[in-house]
């Protein structure tokens, strides 16, 4: 639709009325252009109701048409004006015209037609009828004026002060150009338009020469183009002000011509649009970095519905704006937004405020993807929210980035089973004093010998098995439940909900029996088993740490009682846990104390009766709990490593008693102390005992080292190794507790060893266990067969002791023959068998 426009007029003071309007219409018009003392617009589309009163005021017919009056005796150039109008608006133009005198009724369209130019020509005109009445016109002049004689500017005719001063205010300036004399002039309005760089009247030579030097060429062309064309039009280009300043200037012309159709003036307007221009380049340029962003951009109006969105937008979902124009964005959509952060972003935004957040939004295929969305309000210039700007930041990519660094920080890797850090967070959650606790039971895990079989299968299959392994304990448990890999062979298993022990115990029979099913991995049959320890939620802790730390006990026990089982935790284990901590700690300072002692127990030659080595048994003194045994605090000192400590004191104790036995006369009595499997694994070892001999100067071979049989085959071929060097020192090597570590012979045979311990558990039921006995024979017979010497242990009874001897074993030790013994206890019994003999 045309958008019609009416544009009135309305002088300053120096215009005459027509003495014809009465004085209210006067009255009406004065109060008017008090109002305006401008050119003003009225849109009448929108201001009819406006129009309508300047109609009626200005005694008009058609509200659409505002006409001007001038002194009904005044000649009317009509045919001016007429002639310098387009053509399209020449016949409303003349229609609108109703009396003799000058009436001018402009309608026009705003889009074909620049509106300053028809408002200064308006004026142009209608003061030319205000000014001239026929009493002070020269007839000749009136008769006279003819286009076509017009070589003097007829504007110079019209240039009063309010003329002057309407162009001023719309920075406007009028122009002639004479075709005849090439003589151009222009409005006092134009040079300052045109910053003073023009004369009034000025050669084309010097007009040519204010303008920009760039642009002089294109107007040099387009001004030809009037003259010898006669062709009309608009055109924008920039002069130069004295002050070196650049300024744009919008120019249009319209061209006058004879009868014969000859160009005889080309007139117009031109008004400085630099500041204009300025905002044009300015809307340019934030025009373009929006349409360049490499960030997604769009506007919705306050409705919500799209208006705009810019290519990257369309390059990152695929709509283009055709296909969303209009429709409410799925990035706002209550689908994707929970109805609180819905409410909380049109709040923030509705009440002008700055929005951002991560916002999920949909791609033309349907795909969703997380944007990291600002939303800003826009005002218009009445300051009324109107539009938002949405900016948006694809993060789908990043939130990818941050989900795998969240999976590798709380799951294992290699079975993707939640990882020690979450396993902990869960089970935090169920001693939050803030939650409701139900009963849970947390159960830990570690395979039996997986270190085994890890060394000699390869990690590969090691990994293997513990994918395996996840896989089995998985489908053990129920929904809600949690199995997790903490490390290494080591699972952890939450159950919540834990009702009775019955589901429990069910739960681990069903994981034993799941683990220690055959395995097939890179074409190997693989079997294994699991000892599994268990602890209650809340009863048997009040943190996650004890908690964990009471169920690694109990799995402890189950692995001492021969593994491949499952144990709860107990109170029994809990005092031994608060004894392990106690010892911990209190050990070394017990050390310094001199709390440790030795005893020795006599082992006797069961033919001479004579006493040929003793056992080196520590003890320790304890302040408050008496002797304690080293059962009690041997496997304390082994875990927390102090035993290398402890071990080495032993060493040098047992020397010393060599020594003084050897000073004393006993000097074929051998010592013979325990290491333990960390004490055989130091890598120390070897040189600690080699200066501790040569320390305290003692026969290397009254040094007897006894090592368990289970730890000897732990790494039998290390073990040998090992076993050879302290041979080649020159010291006696046994082993300890043998038969009970299921040693094969084959074994025995490779081992550097001088002596073989039969255990206690053969000897106690001599002679009432045939089995016992057998066993018992055979280990002596094989034992000489491969040059040891054969100590029985734990000999309490003399038909032990002559079942033994008949046996032809070597040597005997037991409460038979002697408790163990302080140094001068040991000494008296040493100086008694003496005496005896
Ligand atoms: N690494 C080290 N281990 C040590 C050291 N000192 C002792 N130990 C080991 O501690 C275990 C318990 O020893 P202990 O309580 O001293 O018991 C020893 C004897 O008292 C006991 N024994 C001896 N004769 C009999 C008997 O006729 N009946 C019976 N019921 N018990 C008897 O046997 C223990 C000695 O056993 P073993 O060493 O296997 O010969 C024990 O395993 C010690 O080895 C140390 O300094 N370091």
């Amino acid at each position: 639709m045309a958008v019609c426009l009416v544009v009135a007029i309305v002088l300053s003071e120096t215009l005459l009325l027509p003495h014809q309007i009465d004085t209210q219409v006067e009255a009406r018009l004065t109060e008017i252009r008090d109002d305006l003392q401008r050119l003003s617009v009225v849109e009448a589309a929108q201001d009819r109701a406006l129009l309508a009163q300047y109609a009626e005021v200005l005694n008009l017919a058609d509200p659409d048409h505002v006409f001007f009056s001038t002194d009904a005796s005044a000649e009317a150039p009509a045919s001016e004006v007429l002639q310098l109008y387009p053509s399209e608006s020449s016949s409303a133009l003349a229609a609108s015209i109703k009396l003799p005198s000058l009436r001018a009724t402009i309608t026009a369209d705003l889009r074909k037609h620049n509106l300053g130019y028809l408002a200064a020509l308006f004026v142009g005109l209608l003061l030319a009828g205000l000014r001239r009445s026929p009493s002070e016109q020269p007839k000749e002049e009136v008769e006279s004026r003819s286009i076509a004689q017009a070589d003097v500017p007829m504007m110079v005719r019209r240039s009063d002060g309010a003329f002057a001063s309407c162009h001023e205010l719309a920075q406007f300036g009028c122009w002639e150009w004479c075709a005849h004399s090439g003589m151009f002039w222009c409005s006092p309005s134009l040079a300052a338009v045109m910053r003073n760089t023009l004369a009034e009247q000025v050669d084309q030579e010097t007009f040519f020469q204010s303008l920009y030097p760039g642009d002089r060429t294109m107007v040099l062309k387009a001004a030809q183009a009037m003259l010898h064309e006669g062709s009309e039009g608009e055109i924008d280009f920039r002069v130069s002000t004295a002050s070196g300043e650049c300024r744009h200037i919008h120019l249009v012309s319209r061209v006058l011509r004879d009868d014969e159709q000859r160009v005889v003036k080309v007139v117009g307007t031109c008004q400085d649009i630099t500041e204009r221009k300025a905002v044009e380049a300015r809307l340019r340029k934030l025009s373009s970095a929006i349409v360049q962003s490499g960030s997604s951009i769009m506007i919705i109006d306050i409705l919500g519905a799209i208006e705009y969105v810019n290519p990257k937008y369309s390059e990152v979902t695929g709509f283009a704006l055709e296909e969303i124009e209009g429709k409410q964005p799925d990035l706002l959509s209550r689908k994707w937004l929970n109805s609180e952060r819905y409410e909380l972003l049109w709040n923030t935004i509705m009440s002008g405020n700055n929005w951002r957040g991560e916002l999920q939004n949909r791609n033309k295929d349907g795909s969703l993807f997380w944007s990291l969305a600002s939303i800003s309000p826009v005002y218009s210039e009445y300051d009324e929210l109107t539009h938002f700007v949405i900016v948006c930041e694809d993060v789908t990519e990043l939130k990818d980035a941050h989900a795998r660094m969240e999976r590798l920080a709380l799951y294992d890797e290699l079975t993707g089973l939640p990882n020690r850090r979450l396993f902990f967070k869960e089970l935090a959650e169920l001693f939050d004093p803030t939650t409701e606790t139900s009963t849970a039971a947390v159960m830990l895990l570690d395979l039996d010998f997986f270190k085994a079989i890890n060394d000699t299968q390869g990690h590969g299959t090691g990994d293997q098995l513990l994918v395996e392994v996840a896989e089995r304990l998985v489908s053990c448990i129920g929904e809600g439940d949690i199995a997790a890999r903490l490390g290494g062979d080591e699972f952890a298993i939450l159950i919540r909900n834990a009702h009775n022990v019955n589901h429990i115990e069910a739960v681990a029979e069903a994981i034993l029996d799941a683990i220690a099913k055959p395995y097939y991995i890179n074409s190997y049959d693989i079997q294994i088993s699991t000892s599994v320890g268990l602890a209650w939620l809340p009863k048997d802790a009040d943190t996650p740490e004890s908690l964990l730390k009471h169920a690694d006990l109990a799995m402890y026990q189950a692995k001492e009682k021969g593994r491949n089982q499952y144990r709860f935790f107990n109170e029994n284990l809990h005092r031994q846990l608060q004894t392990y901590v106690q010892f911990s700690r209190e050990m070394p300072r017990a050390l310094d104390a001199g709390e440790f002692i030795l005893q020795y127990q006599p082992q006797l030659d069961l033919t001479s009766s004579r006493v040929v080595s003793v056992e080196a048994l520590l003890r320790w003194e304890h302040p408050n709990k008496g002797l304690v045994s080293p059962d009690a605090f041997i496997s304390v000192a082994e875990e927390t490593g102090f035993i290398v400590s402890l071990g080495r004191w032993v060493l040098e104790e047992a020397c010393l008693t060599i020594r003084e036995m050897a000073a004393l006369g006993f000097d074929d009595v051998r010592v013979a102390i325990n290491l333990s499997s960390r004490q055989f694994r130091d890598p120390q070892l070897l040189s600690m005992i080699q200066q501790t001999i040569a320390e305290f100067e003692i026969n290397p071979a009254n040094l007897e080292l006894e090592i368990t049989e289970s730890l000897l085959m732990q790494d039998v071929e290390v073990a040998i190794e090992t076993l050879q060097a302290l041979q080649h020192l020159g010291v006696t090597v046994a082993i300890d507790d043998f038969g009970i570590g299921y040693s094969s012979f084959n074994y025995l045979k490779t081992l550097p060893v001088d002596v073989l311990k039969i255990d206690r558990e053969f000897i106690k039921d001599i002679p009432d266990h045939q089995d016992d006995m057998e066993i018992t024979a055979a280990i002596i017979s094989m034992a000489h067969r491969l040059s040891m010497r054969v100590v029985a242990e734990g000999i309490e009874t003399k038909a032990q002791h002559q079942f033994l001897a008949e046996q032809s074993c070597d040597v005997g030790q037991g409460f038979l023959f002697s408790q163990p013994l302080n140094f001068p206890e040991l000494l008296s019994f040493l100086c008694r068998e003496l005496g005896e003999e």
